[in-house]
């Protein structure tokens, strides 16, 4: 087999264990990739913060790139087809991380979640998986997402009605063009119908919300609970919005531990079924780094639902990393990269088992695994 050149974005996690048999890695900083650094590359290993595209593969032989992420809206995905370019992504890889946040929203700044009314505003892998855990929880619910339909998901209805619940959880891509664009999707005409009292989580794509509307419409309307993980512009954000935000974080809500890993997993299978190699052998060291890295589950006790997600999850310690950032006076569009390089290690929910084999808590953790089908 041939010897390949990788370049790769440094924050993947188990490169070696991985792509180390397929050839040379070369580790680059992703946001500061350029068309130099790809000269001899054959493949292209990249996270979200890598524009790929004509200028950025301009002098390369590259034949595959892979995102270890969900979202793509980095790729030009055009230019590949053009280019006879070979690119895979890793759909729902980190969707439990995502949702592990969600809960952990709702669990600190609206503890009575559960009889209150969820809207979910895009039901794919991750708004898809907060649906069956929420549905299955029996919490009312209201979805926006035009490409599904009624018959699946009974509760669907207009934005402009999902943005009426008590809780609003936004979980689209960032679509630029076409006949559902969502770029300011939540916006200054649509903003002032959701409940000044109500709590908004964004963890889809920061410029999924205007930003700078949104900003406006806090220093009038202060007692809406925003919880912002994306922003517009990363990583240079608008830290005036800070102060304004029950939570602010630095685009990690997909960031467990198990959900970067399976980014990996899922690129590895990828670019080595395009290279033939044995399915045998692809599962087999699948199998070994799954093992090396996952290690044992760890026991959880709780006395409720909420409990047990924060037990796994603050999400208070991680609003705080801006804080001290914006503390420190370095600019955020250094401070925010930092921020995700040195994040902590998370594990998600289904990472952890309850030692009482019946009860609440064991429900809970058996529904969390169950909606990742
Ligand atoms: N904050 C973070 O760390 C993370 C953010 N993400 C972002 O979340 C996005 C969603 O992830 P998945 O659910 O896994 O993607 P997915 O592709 O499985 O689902 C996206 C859903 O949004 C729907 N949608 C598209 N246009 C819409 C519109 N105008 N209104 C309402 N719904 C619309 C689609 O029909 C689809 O069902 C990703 O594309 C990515 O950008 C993903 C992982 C981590
Ligand atoms: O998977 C996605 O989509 C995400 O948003 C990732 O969690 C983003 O992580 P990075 O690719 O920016 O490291």
């Amino acid at each position: 087999m041939t010897h390949l050149r990788i370049v790769a974005d440094e924050n993947i996690p188990a490169l070696e264990p991985l792509f180390g048999d397929l050839g040379d890695i070369i580790k680059l900083p992703g946001r500061h990739m350029c068309a130099d650094d790809l000269v001899d590359a054959d493949v292209l290993l990249v996270r979200s913060v890598t524009k790929v595209n004509k200028a950025l593969l301009s002098k390369s032989r590259v034949k595959f790139v892979g995102t270890c992420t969900i979202g793509t809206d980095h790729l030009d995905k055009h230019y590949f087809n053009e280019a006879g370019i070979n690119w895979s992504a890793a759909p729902g890889c980190n969707a439990g991380g995502v949702v592990q946040y969600a809960l952990a929203a709702m669990a600190t700044y609206s503890p009575d979640w559960s009889s209150k009314t969820v809207g979910i505003v895009g039901c794919g892998n991750v708004g898809g998986r907060l649906y069956r855990t929420l549905k299955a929880l029996g919490v009312a619910l209201k979805v926006s997402d035009p490409h599904k339909s009624s018959t699946d998901i009974p509760e669907l209805t207009t934005l402009d009605d999902v943005l009426t619940a008590d809780i609003i959880c936004v979980h689209t891509p960032l679509i630029r063009e076409g006949e559902h664009p969502t770029e300011n999707l939540i916006n200054a005409a649509n903003l002032p119908v959701i409940n000044p009292n109500a709590l908004l989580i964004s963890a889809g794509r920061g410029e999924v919300i205007d930003n700078q509307v949104l900003y406006e419409h806090l220093k009038s309307t202060p007692t809406l609970n925003v919880v912002l993980d994306v922003w517009s512009g990363e990583p240079d954000i608008l830290t005036p919005l800070m102060p304004w935000l029950r939570c602010g974080t630095p685009h990690i809500a997909g960031y467990s531990f198990e959900g970067k890993l399976n980014g990996s997993l899922m690129i590895y299978q990828a670019l080595a079924e395009s290279l033939a190699i044995d399915p045998l052998a692809i599962n087999a060291r699948l199998d070994a780094v799954k093992r090396e890295i996952l290690g044992e589950q760890e026991a959880l006790a709780a006395n409720s639902i909420n409990e047990a997600v924060l037990a796994t999850y603050n999400l208070k310690a991680d609003h705080q990393l801006i804080e001290q950032a914006i503390e420190s006076g370095e600019p955020m569009k250094t401070a925010f990269d930092k921020l995700r390089k040195a994040y902590w290690q998370r594990r998600e929910l289904g990472h952890y088992y309850c030692p009482q084999k019946s009860g609440k808590i064991f429900d809970f953790l058996q529904l969390v695994n169950s909606v990742k089908k």
